[in-house]
Parts: structure tokens; C-alpha cells; sequence
């Protein structure tokens, strides 16, 4: 069997004076070498773009993180510019293409802004500027010139004992990087928490009833995929998910 494709929605980026569809390298390297499935680029498109037309093409669905944050309008909050960057393009492609994949059984794998985007397309809410708030931590991206010590394994999850993601991970504490100012502030109906940080912010759900994988994290998995057991571990689950739903749409 040829090896199953993923879509990934592309983000909005302007440098050497023209606009970019871009995905960061370390979604396409997680997903050829810890999930094993081919990714593919979605443009981000501000009209939006048919999710069927994409998703009868694919065999899952890897949304990114981004520093750039999900319009508030998308979940009826307050539109301050202070908590921009924002990135309507890959909101009116990301969103639709997370529903429409929920829907039909697509495996999805939502991170850090894609967990966000996973639980304002489903009715969620987002809080904003997290560490502001008493009791939380400062769980934004460490300023430091090196990524890989931006991206450094740095605080713990504590995963729920029976959630989705305990079958790859295991229940109870797991060690995991931290790059986001934003959290789900009211979880979607249709989603279960499935880790929390120790200060309560929500760090990982999973769509209830979906009819295959459908998990987001708020951490990154996809920077270490190679090296760390636990973000390997996700990532393998999400590509034999990939390969599952692949083998059953298209049997041999
Ligand atoms: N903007 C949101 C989501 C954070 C996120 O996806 N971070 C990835 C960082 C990308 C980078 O700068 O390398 C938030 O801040 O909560």
C-alpha cells in the first residue's frame, strides 16, 4: 500500500516582500519519520476552501501550531489588536477542514494553535494571555535564539487515566514543551479533556463519539517526534490511524 497522505493547512506568512502558504519544518519532518504518511501543504485561503475537495484527496489531517491566534470573532469574544497576530486565511481553512474531517472519520491531530482551532470549530471558547491569570503558569514560547531550546521538554502533563490518549502515553505524568499564550477557556460539548498542566490549564482533548483519532494537544509533540518516547508515541498512533482509515477507504 503507498504511503497514506495527510493534509496540513499552511499558514499566512509575509517575508522577502511577497505573502507565503508556509508550514513550519517540523510537522514535515514529524510526519514523514515518526508517522510515516506523506504530508501535503493546504494553501490557506481567506474565501475558504471546499474541505471535501481536499479531504476526499487525504487520509488525515495534521493541524499546526502558529503564533498567530484564532480570531476572537470565531468564538464571540472581544476583538482586541493585542491579541493578535491573527491569521484569517488559516482560520477559514483550517476550521472547516477539522469539522468536515470530525464528521466523516478522517484521523485528526490538532496542536497547540490546532487544539485552539479544534475547540472554537466545535463551540469552544479560548482565554488569552493565560500567564496573566493567578495560579497560572507561564506557558509562552521561552525567548531564546535556539530553537531547540525554545522547544525544550519543560514542564509535565498529567494525563487522565482512561482518556484517549492514555493508550499511547500511558495515565499520570508525562514531560512535555510549552510554546503558547492562548488555552481552551470553555471546552467544546463534544470534547474530553484528557490532560491538564499542573496549574489546571487544559494541555490535551479528544472529540467524543468520533468515529476514529481525533486528538489535540496544546504541546508540541512533532519537535522532538524522533527522539522523545512520548511525542514518537502520539505521532506512530496518529500514522497507523492514518494507515487504518487509508487501507479501509481504499481496500487492496
Ligand atoms: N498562538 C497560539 C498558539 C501557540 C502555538 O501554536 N505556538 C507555536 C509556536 C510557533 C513558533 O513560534 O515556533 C498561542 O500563543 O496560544
Amino acid at each position: 500500500m503507498p504511503r497514506p497522505i495527510v493534509a496540513i493547512p499552511a499558514d499566512i506568512r509575509q517575508f522577502d516582500g511577497t505573502t507565503w502558504h508556509a508550514v513550519q519544518t517540523q510537522y514535515v519532518k514529524a510526519a514523514i519519520k515518526a508517522a510515516e504518511v506523506v504530508p501535503l501543504l493546504v494553501p490557506a485561503l481567506e474565501d475558504g476552501i471546499d474541505p471535501d475537495v481536499i479531504l476526499d484527496r487525504v487520509d488525515g489531517l495534521l493541524v499546526s501550531g502558529s503564533a498567530t491566534n484564532v480570531h476572537p470573532s470565531l468564538y464571540g469574544a472581544e476583538v482586541r489588536e493585542s491579541d493578535g497576530p491573527f491569521d484569517p486565511a488559516r482560520d477559514a481553512t483550517s476550521l472547516p477542514l477539522i469539522r468536515r474531517a470530525i464528521d466523516r472519520g478522517i484521523p485528526l491531530l490538532a496542536i497547540c494553535r490546532g487544539i485552539q482551532e479544534l475547540n472554537v470549530a466545535l463551540g469552544g471558547t479560548l482565554a488569552t494571555e493565560i500567564h496573566e491569570q493567578p495560579g497560572i503558569e507561564d506557558h509562552r514560547k521561552p525567548q531564546h535564539p535556539d530553537r531547540d531550546v525554545a522547544y525544550a521538554i519543560r514542564q509535565d502533563v498529567i494525563i487522565a487515566e482512561g482518556s484517549c490518549i492514555a493508550r499511547y502515553l500511558g495515565a499520570g505524568r508525562v514531560p512535555v514543551n510549552s510554546l503558547h499564550r492562548q488555552a481552551i477557556s470553555k471546552a467544546a460539548p463534544r470534547l474530553q479533556v484528557e490532560a491538564l498542566a499542573d496549574d489546571g490549564t487544559i494541555e490535551a482533548v479528544s472529540v467524543i463519539d468520533a468515529k476514529g483519532f481525533a486528538v489535540g494537544v496544546q504541546w508540541h509533540p512533532e519537535y522532538w517526534a524522533e527522539t522523545d518516547a512520548p511525542s514518537r508515541a502520539l505521532f506512530e498512533a496518529f500514522g497507523d490511524a492514518v494507515r487504518d482509515f487509508a487501507a479501509r477507504r481504499s481496500p487492496s
